[in-house]
């Protein structure tokens, strides 16, 4: 097992060695927990009465004994929060994407992928056999230009993005996007991982599009719905052949029931307190000033993903080791997350944060970046 040594070593090298840090004594400014609902009493309470009532796991999948109303109603809840007819649930965001890109496509199918959607999507392609192209990063124009010169070639077309963009926090344009899928007769999948509960109940709701028959809308409980596990939403007759058709869905153990309780009463939170998503731009927003006090290279789209870029691995590293000793955590974010020499720090906006935290991060910054040009 020499090679596992060398691979390690060469990974060192390339300062893009990787660990998993034990979050004790410092404050987490880069969890996908956006609202603040993972520790809200009203989930935590829900969550614990249905652990009570239905034990820890759920024992089965889905297709066996593992479907029980908990998920039943968490679907029924993502299917109104989505405005779509039918949603079907997920162990993970990743499961949703390596199980369903395959079922929609095929041998003789093309997919168009965004340059900077999600691993998860990259790999559900690949898992296909469907032909790929990635395409810029939003650019629609190529998108058009391809589609117009090849779709014939094609049965089956397949466009992929993310609607938040996990790292860079930006939005992909969903009219555009439904308009080129209606002109050459595309199905259109879009990922709301980052986008449910940040910009609104997700980009259709965020654009004003209704739910039409060919957009198929996949996204997480675990980033701000603050839970854990996945769902795709869409016609009943595409949930019907998800659950035919995606593997990780039949061959995998459904959610534990108290995990769904959870998430559905996130949902109910969010629903019934529309001025979240208001306090979460605020947030960004207090973010925002003390990140202009420094000279720092950040991006800002109206979500609460920040990315502060450094670019260079080494230095990005650095700077999160220094934070660290500060007592903050804002992960470095590095390839093939992100492509070479893109480095950066993650920082996210949370309702989590109060405003003292804005105060400990503000010094923290002070300190580590302080002779830094
Ligand atoms: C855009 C996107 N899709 C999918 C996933 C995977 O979701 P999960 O963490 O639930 O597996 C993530 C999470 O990291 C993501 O950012």
């Amino acid at each position: 097992m020499r090679w596992i040594e060398e691979e390690l070593k060469r990974i060192k090298e390339a300062n893009l060695y990787r660990e998993r840090i034990l979050l004790e004594g410092v404050k987490d400014f880069c969890s996908n927990d956006y609202l603040g609902l993972r520790k809200h009493p009203e989930v935590v309470e829900e969550s614990i009465r249905v652990l009570k009532e239905a034990g820890l796991g759920s024992g089965a999948s889905q297709l066996v004994s593992g479907y029980t109303k908990h998920h039943r109603e968490l679907e029924e809840k993502l299917a109104e929060f989505k405005g779509t007819e039918s949603c079907v649930l997920f162990g993970s965001g990743f499961l949703a994407n390596v199980g369903t890109i395959p079922a929609l496509v095929e041998e003789g199918d093309l997919v168009l992928s965004d340059e900077l959607n999600h691993a998860s999507i990259i790999d559900g392609v690949r898992l296909s056999k469907a032909q790929k192209r990635v395409f810029k990063h939003k650019d629609y124009e190529e998108l058009e230009e391809f589609l117009k010169k090849n779709r014939k070639k094609f049965r089956r077309v397949l466009i992929i993005t993310d609607t938040v963009f996990s790292m860079d926090g930006d939005v992909a344009d969903l009219k555009r996007l439904t308009q080129i899928c209606e002109e050459y007769d595309c199905m259109l999948y879009i990922d709301e991982a980052h986008t449910t509960g940040t910009i609104g109940k997700g980009g259709l709701d965020y654009f004003g599009i209704e739910h039409k028959e060919y957009i198929i809308v996949m996204g997480t409980l675990s980033k701000a719905l603050g839970s854990y596990g996945a769902f795709v939403c869409g016609t009943k007759l595409l949930i019907d052949y998800l659950v035919n058709k995606a593997r990780s869905l039949i061959f995998s153990t459904s959610l534990p029931p108290s995990v769904c309780a959870g998430a559905k009463k996130a949902i109910e939170i969010i629903e019934e307190n529309p001025k979240l998503i208001e306090f979460l731009r605020k947030k960004e927003k207090e973010i925002l000033e003390i990140l202009e006090q420094f000279s720092l290279d950040y991006k800002y789209y109206s979500t609460p993903i920040i990315p502060i870029m450094v670019y260079d691995e080494k230095e990005t590293v650095r700077i999160k080791e220094e934070l660290l000793k500060e007592g903050v955590f804002i992960q470095a974010i590095r390839y093939p997350t992100v492509p070479k020499g893109k480095a950066r720090l993650r920082l996210t906006a949370s309702l989590n944060y109060t405003r003292k935290d804005l105060e400990f991060l503000k010094n923290a910054l002070e300190k580590v970046l302080k002779g830094r040009a």
